[in-house]
């Protein structure tokens, strides 16, 4: 559609919407990361001028590699890429940069690569990058082993032994070295545990264990993922090592032999001394990739490098203070070819206390440090484990950004408040109109009906129950997420009967808001509308209009009112992170224009607060989306804005303040908000001086904010 007619806005968007997953936002500032493919280019040199002049760029993404290998003067290249968004986008790269004759590019997994059906010999050098934040995600080590075995020609074998063939095969890069520290962090903790009591008026210490799909227990089931990734260096609240940075595994890429072992290697134990007091939170990892004897690349969060780190979340029930003088105890093994590390124990006075234990090891510590001697003693036989009580294995799992609502205390408290007091206006407002307002039964009359249609898990219903004759319908549709709800509305005294999982019942979205009775209408609607990411929940305005139909008189929409507000900012890593910024970075290659078709217009899951970009302007509102009255919305709006300093604006960051009612806001760019901001990346930095005024034009097109500044 977009070729037909370039400028078709919903084509546009869809694209837009669909650009990032077809193509991860890494492949951009990867390629803009000028060191890293300079060290690659230096190291495919080095390999083809000591003679391995036939290669195989294994995951090739946009070509850069194998047109290095080409440059470097290798004589056969072939490269395989198993996307095909960017097995195209490579061909095109290569053809654009005159070696179309010269790489053959295969869409295919390298694995199902085979000698002679897919390259005429095995080559004698094998280049790739095939690897994620905790070094295997991406499959390297079955790519490498069945490259050994299929592809590449034998490894170079002690120097003494006799060297029948003049050319041995080898791996670029050669080795990594992967490293680990465990941190405290508060941002990381409060996506991985409930942090908080209550919720609101509500106590939560019921809902039972409730865990991330971040796990490294022994059995992998397929919906858990054994580490999540984080910019550490950019995380709210920054982190605080508890370890020094310890080796955790070494791999070399040229050893076969070693690469098969490594999923059978004994899991291996670590002992790691503290080195300051702190919340146990994670363990942080990372690695160095050798590429080759002198060249290689860091993902560490020291580095101001653009690499994630891998986050392996602890998940002991209770906080967990380490001590200076403790020893913590960290398991590592791949097995199933993932990197697991696990904090497994801490050594405190010489005595080990497993961390998955239920009972509160600081209960022990309490007791141990009494100076009765004799009171010592006993209460540090009780701490001994005496069974090793298995891991409660109900626990409920909750996507991270879940949890981290949960742990919104200030999103909670203002719903609370805005409920409290929508609900004691309607209860005024029906006894005003006295019993016999509602012929059929008074029973009726005195029950507010409440409906949460939040997406995925939210204890607003609850909520709204908790305040008394309120009858409250919650989405929540997972068994383990209902049970959850009724362990609470159990443990805060909300009778059973007044809660009701309306999903149960519905068959279709559209009867997902039908009347709770007959004639019955609803007190209230609340919506959820800013996804995690920063972005307007697709169709609000469709779901806020339906809403507005079926409240009674007096009845609300939650929220009735969302502001955005934006600011000019001049920020280098955004544009590195939305747009591979000419041919210097790609070493002279012209591969920009290619990869830069999949650039989008909003940037998403923003850290809005650690961007560390230059501030243009004050923020300025934007847009006005009001939910309970249709006719005050429009779809664009031009903002006058002045730059408050001399700069190159190259975003546009944007949040929403959530307007409960007239009063109660909320917003998402606070300091322990669970959502992320978006920004509008504009597709050319605009220079600007102080004091200059500018003009941004602001349009909202089903759900989706598109932003232009102007002189
Ligand atoms: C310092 C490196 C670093 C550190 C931490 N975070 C990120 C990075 C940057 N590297 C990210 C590459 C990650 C994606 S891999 C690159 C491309 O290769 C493709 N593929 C993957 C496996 C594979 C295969 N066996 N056969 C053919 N193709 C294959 C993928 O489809 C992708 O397009």
């Amino acid at each position: 559609a977009l070729k037909v007619r370039p400028d078709y806005p919903e084509a546009r968007e869809n694209f837009h919407r669909v650009a990032n997953w077809l193509v991860e936002r890494w492949h951009f500032f990867m390629l803009n990361d000028y060191g890293r493919n300079r060290k690659y280019q230096k190291a495919i040199q080095k390999a083809v001028q000591s003679g391995r002049t036939t290669v195989l760029d294994i995951g090739t993404g946009t070509g850069i590699l194998g047109m290095c290998a080409k440059k470097a003067g290798a004589a056969e290249v072939y490269a395989c890429e198993l996307s095909k968004t960017m097995y195209e986008l490579a061909g095109e790269v290569v053809a654009a940069n005159g070696m179309d004759g010269d790489i053959k590019i295969l869409h295919m997994k390298s694995l199902e690569m085979e000698v002679p059906k897919d390259i005429p010999q095995r080559v004698s050098l094998v280049v790739t990058e095939t690897v994620d934040a905790g070094l295997f995600g991406e499959g390297i080590v079955e790519s490498l082993i069945h490259a050994w075995h299929h592809l590449l020609l034998p490894p170079q074998r002690g120097e003494n032994e006799l060297q029948e063939q003049s050319v041995t095969g080898q791996v670029i890069p050669a080795g990594a070295t992967v490293f680990g520290m465990a941190v405290e962090c508060l941002e990381i903790r409060r996506h991985h545990r409930v942090c908080v009591s209550e919720v609101g008026s509500l106590s939560v210490l019921a809902a039972g264990e409730i865990r991330s799909p971040v796990s490294c227990s022994s059995e992998p089931d397929d919906s858990m993922e054994p580490y999540t990734t984080e910019r550490l260096s950019r995380l709210p609240g920054g982190y605080k090592s508890l370890t020094q940075p310890f080796t955790a595994l070494d791999v070399d890429f040229n050893n076969v032999q070693e690469l098969e072992g490594l999923t059978s290697r004994e899991v291996q134990r670590l002992r790691l001394p503290v080195i300051q007091e702190g919340q146990l939170d994670a363990l942080a990892v990372w690695f160095q990739l050798h590429l080759d004897e002198e060249n290689s690349l860091s993902t560490g969060p020291q580095e101001d490098t653009c690499w994630e780190q891998a986050i392996y979340p602890v998940h002991s029930t209770k906080d967990f203070l380490l001590k200076p003088e403790d020893e913590l105890i960290v398991e590592v093994s791949c097995r199933d070819a993932y990197l697991r590390l696990c904090s497994v124990a801490v050594v405190r006075q010489g005595r080990e206390i497993r961390l998955d234990e239920q009972l509160d090891a600081q209960a022990c510590e309490k007791h141990m440090s009494s100076h009765n001697q004799e009171a010592e003693l006993c209460s540090a036989l009780s701490c001994l484990q005496t069974e090793q009580n298995p891991p409660s294995e109900d626990f409920c799992v909750l996507e991270s950004s879940e949890i981290a609502l949960l742990n919104n205390h200030a999103y909670h408290q203002s719903f609370s408040a805005a409920l409290a007091k929508l609900i004691s206006q309607l209860k005024w407002q029906n006894s005003e109109r006295g019993p016999g307002a509602d012929p059929d039964s008074t029973e009726r009359s005195d029950l507010l009906y409440v409906l949460d249609v939040s997406e995925g898990f939210s204890l607003l219903s609850l909520l709204a129950a908790s305040h008394g004759h309120v009858k409250a319908y919650s989405s929540v549709e997972k068994k383990k997420q209902q049970e959850v709800l009724k362990r609470l509305a159990d443990s805060n005294n909300i009778p059973e009967e007044h809660l009701e999982f309306w999903l149960n019942h519905v068959e279709d979205e559209q009867g997902m808001l039908k009347r709770p009775s007959r004639e019955k209408l609803w007190s209230a609607i609340m919506l959820d509308c800013v996804e995690t990411c920063g972005l307007i929940r697709q169709k609000l305005m469709e779901k806020a209009s339906l809403a507005r139909c079926l409240l009674e008189d007096g009845g609300r929409v939650f929220p009735e009112k969302i502001v955005v507000y934006g600011t000019l900012v001049e920020s280098d890593k955004l544009l590195l992170e939305s747009a591979v910024q000419g041919r210097e970075p790609t070493l002279g290659f012209n591969i920009a224009p290619f990869i830069n078709q999949f650039t989008v217009p909003v940037h998403v899951f923003l850290d809005f607060a650690t961007l560390g970009c230059k501030h243009l302007s004050q923020p300025v509102e934007l847009f006005v989306l009001d939910l309970m009255d249709a006719t005050a919305n429009y779809t664009h709006r031009e903002v006058k804005v002045q730059a408050t300093a001399a700069g190159r604006i190259t975003a546009v960051p944007f949040w929403y303040n959530i307007y409960l009612d007239q009063e109660i806001s909320v917003s998402t760019l606070s300091q322990n908000s669970h959502w992320k901001q978006a920004a509008a990346v504009l597709q050319e930095p605009l220079e600007v001086r102080a004091e200059e005024w500018l003009r941004l034009s602001v349009k909202l097109h089903k759900s989706t904010i598109s932003i232009s500044v102007h002189r």
